[in-house]
């Protein structure tokens, strides 16, 4: 059945056409309220989203079907990261499809704010003619601060140099290098606050950025300052900024977004010094055609192929990775799944090395593979995406190594999970026939594929235990359909990996123990 997508938003119809193409079936129904959305959430596979939709735990609880949901956009303070991780759904945004247009805007509102074009309009078209009233300032010359100099904060910087202004820029990760690339001089935020003539905020909404504007850094900026707001209401103190309006030490604002949208009533409106505007930043039909196209095309990509761009939980994979890549997270899926159904305490480590070619995969996504089989039969609801959050949750240590191929196989993945008790280990790979096969348990070597029932039995290498063994499953009417046996010295401990037609029963599984020689019996199911 073809992958259904839900597009609750304002999207261009660019998106729609791109899904259809790609095989995507694709319904368009923006709009809804939470609870008409909630209701038929469970029909899709993907939810394509710009700002308005509420991608929220409760909603997400209903999304039985759901595997990704794209961000027509940048900020993805919309969607619950954690509760989708933790459901295993991908999310991804378009992190540049919208830049340009939202640095115009920025631009667009420094102008307004700085010619109070919005005011001056209106009386115009009053029939006022207020020539007096609107006295602008210039901003050649005048002092930029930038909060957040990423994708947006830059080309709002190299626009504002243009204009012959000084930018000035206070953002921890912006390196001394790509300050003196941009032209911009690289500052603390209190030196910022205390010499621009303007300021814009171009950084997402986090714990370290929520009103970072507060009353008290407001109290350091330069009577006169100018602040414009492009991303995200509350990264301002809206109750303190009005209170500096109306107190003539910041003389203008010009804001995009509210700590409430949609914004219907806001302390900074009805000031004859604010500019707002409903967030337009990033409304304009380039910027719309390019994030709907974009979000449309990673969708379809994971849906119809596996590959992952821009996703917030989980590492990229390209188109041309994904086929490469499968069948090694099938392999990593069994290893950790013949890893958990085996280990019954606390993990405390779990180590992976990649040997050969598969070294040269995207190991992130291998080892999220693994942790996902290896957690799996202890909770049910993990997968790829949740697995490596949840092995975090639980103080589990995970340890990953890349090496050149030393052995027989070109590829090898060699899963060590620590426990109180004990190191179990287990290594395997793909042929070429793109099955994952197990090739050691404990470095003793063996040739076995994955089946959907199989048994496990360790034991002392002696004689007379593979007639045995197979005479209490046949008489217990139990058919034997492959046969792996491996042992690390003559007379040393043995392995044997059954494969067997349909369940084991119980009762023949505890009689297996008793056979001379053996150690341990376990039925395992993959
Ligand atoms: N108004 C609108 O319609 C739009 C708003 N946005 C908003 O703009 C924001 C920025 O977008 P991009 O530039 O693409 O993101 P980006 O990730 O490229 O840049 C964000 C920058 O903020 C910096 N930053 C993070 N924490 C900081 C802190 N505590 N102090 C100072 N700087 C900090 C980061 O180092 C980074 O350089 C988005 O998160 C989104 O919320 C984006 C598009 C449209
Ligand atoms: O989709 C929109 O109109 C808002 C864009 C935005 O805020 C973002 O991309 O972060």
């Amino acid at each position: 059945m073809a992958p259904r997508v839900l597009i609750s938003d304002s999207l261009s119809p660019a998106a729609v056409a791109i899904f259809q193409e790609r095989g995507v079936a694709v319904d368009v129904k923006p709009g809804l309220d939470k609870d008409e959305l909630a209701r038929i959430i469970g029909d899709y596979d993907g939810l394509a989203i710009r700002s308005a939709t509420k991608v929220t735990a409760k909603l997400l609880e209903g999304a039985s079907r759901l595997k990704v949901v794209g961000r027509a956009g940048i900020g993805v303070d919309n969607v619950d990261i954690p509760a989708a991780t933790a459901k295993g759904v991908i999310v991804m945004n378009t992190p540049f499809g919208n830049s340009i247009t939202t640095a115009e805007h920025a631009i667009a509102l420094m102008f307004a704010v700085a010619r109070q074009i919005p005011a001056a309009d209106a009386s115009t078209q009053a029939g006022q003619w207020e020539k007096n009233r609107f006295m602008g300032v210039e901003i050649t010359g005048k002092t930029l601060g930038v909060i957040g100099c990423g994708n947006i904060g830059a080309i709002v910087a190299e626009r504002a140099l243009g204009l012959r202004m000084r930018v000035i820029a206070f953002d921890p990760f912006l390196s001394p290098e790509r300050a003196l690339d941009l032209g911009v001089e690289k500052v603390e935020l209190d030196d910022l606050l205390a010499r621009a003539d303007f300021i814009t905020l171009h950084t997402p909404m986090t714990a370290q950025t929520k009103n970072i504007l507060s009353a008290e850094a407001l109290a350091k900026t330069r009577k006169g300052v100018r602040i414009i707001n492009c991303a995200r209401g509350g990264l301002v103190d809206e109750v303190a900024l009005r209170a500096a309006l109306d107190s003539g030490h910041v003389a203008g604002a010009g804001f995009d977004v509210f700590t409430v949208e949609p914004a219907k009533e806001n302390p900074l409106f009805g000031h004859p010094n604010v500019v707002c505007t409903p967030h337009l930043g990033a409304s304009t039909t380039e910027a719309q055609e390019n994030v709907a196209l974009q979000v449309a095309e990673q969708m379809s990509d994971y849906l119809i192929r596996g590959a992952i761009t821009n996703a917030i939980n989980f590492p990229s994979i390209t188109a041309e990775e994904a086929p490469k890549l499968k069948p090694f997270i099938a392999l990593a899926e069994k290893l950790g799944s013949f890893a958990g159904q085996l280990t019954e305490t606390d993990i405390k480590e779990v180590r992976i090395t990649y040997e050969g070619g598969v070294a040269g995969l995207k190991i992130k996504a291998l080892t999220a593979a693994a942790i996902a089989g290896l957690l799996r039969p202890a909770l049910q609801d993990v997968n790829v995406v949740s697995a490596p959050i949840v092995a975090k949750e639980r103080g589990i240590v995970v340890e990953e190594t890349t090496r050149a191929a030393e052995g027989d196989f070109e590829s090898l993945i060699t899963l060590e999970v620590v426990t109180e008790q004990m190191t179990r280990s287990i290594s395997g790979t793909v042929f070429h026939d793109g099955k994952p096969r197990m090739v050691a348990i404990k470095g003793i070597k063996v040739d076995a594929e994955f089946a959907p029932s199989m048994i496990y039995v360790t034991n002392e290498d002696k004689p007379g235990f593979i007639g045995r063994f197979a005479s209490l499953l046949g008489n217990a009417g139990v058919n034997i359909a492959t046969f792996a046996l491996g042992r690390d010295a003559q007379g040393g401990s043995a392995i044997a990996l059954v494969e067997v037609d349909g369940e084991v029963p119980a009762d023949v599984l505890g009689q297996i123990p008793a056979l001379p020689g053996v150690k341990q019996a376990k039925a395992l199911r993959f």
